[in-house]
């Protein structure tokens, strides 16, 4: 079994595979307090009531974005799993070829979703991560990775209108039933969530035009990908493993 885990600003996810079959993930939040023995016992738990032992863990890959978390897990790995994980980052073997200026600068959730996305699908593709931020990867026809865009995420969004304005309450991210909303909850869902829905396809849109690919698979991921998948025909398919499965390949390919 390998163990494949994604540090991300909100949620710590984590994958258990057996060859190429996940066979278990679980979703942490990311507490930049913690420690590699709240996290150690966390996740033994979870293996234990998964019926699964880190004594079947013949190996570990991190990708990260937030740095002082890395440490946190790397330590976990060495102190309870007994092995030592490969992270994602520079020296390590990921068959991307980066158009970014800096390659360094790219977050690494972002270059393992392009790297699980071009093995998975058709080029030129677009993957956009709805996580903590929204990011749009661009890859052209010859898997070569471009760059994108990064804008603020959902629950970024929504908490700047509470935070900033005094009359605006915390509100549920739903999808209210018409864009003229009545009271203050249901205006606030409204321009968030059909919001956000036209300002993915106008990046969408754009990227297709910048890219001159007309025909452009755009493929979803990040835990709130269906909300607005739901909302917008410019996106094709949504696949919430993404990121996993990116993890687990970068993992086969440095064996
Ligand atoms: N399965 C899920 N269903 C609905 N919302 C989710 C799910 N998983 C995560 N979320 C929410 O999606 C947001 C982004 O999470 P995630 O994609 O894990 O971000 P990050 O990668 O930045 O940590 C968070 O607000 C999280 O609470
Ligand atoms: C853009 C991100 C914050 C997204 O992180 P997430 O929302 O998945 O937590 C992350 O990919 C990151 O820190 N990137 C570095 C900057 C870049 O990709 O150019
Ligand atoms: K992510």
């Amino acid at each position: 079994m390998i163990l494949a885990v994604d540090i991300g600003n909100t949620n710590i996810v984590l994958g258990v595979y057996r060859k190429r079959e996940l066979l278990h993930h679980f979703r942490l939040s990311t507490a930049r307090q913690s420690t590699a023995d709240e996290y150690g016992v966390l996740i033994h738990n979870l293996f234990h009531m998964s019926n699964i032992s880190f004594k079947d863990v013949e190996g570990v890959i991190i990708s990260s974005v937030v740095p002082p978390l890395v440490q946190v897990i790397v330590e976990m790995c060495v102190k309870y799993i007994g092995k030592d994980p490969l992270l994602v980052g520079p020296g390590i073997k990921t068959g991307l070829n980066l158009r970014y200026e800096n390659p360094r600068e790219v977050g690494a959730d972002r270059i393992v979703n392009a790297v699980a996305a071009i093995e998975q699908y058709k080029c030129p593709l677009v993957v956009v991560d709805f996580g903590t931020a929204t990011t749009f990867d661009c890859i052209d026809a010859g898997a070569n990775y471009l760059g994108g865009a990064i804008v603020p995420g959902l629950g970024i969004s929504t908490e700047a209108l509470y935070q900033r304005a005094s009359k605006l309450p915390r509100i549920e991210l739903e999808k209210p039933k018409k864009v003229i909303g009545r009271n203050t909850v249901h205006a606030m869902q409204a321009g968030i969530i059909f919001g956000y829905a036209g300002q993915v396809e106008g990046i969408v849109r754009r990227i297709k035009q910048e890219m001159n690919a007309p025909v452009l698979k755009v493929i979803a991921t990040g835990g709130l990908a269906t909300l607005i998948a739901g909302e917008t025909d410019c996106i094709d398919e949504v696949n919430p493993m993404l990121t996993l499965e990116g993890l687990r390949i970068i993992y086969d390919r440095n064996q």
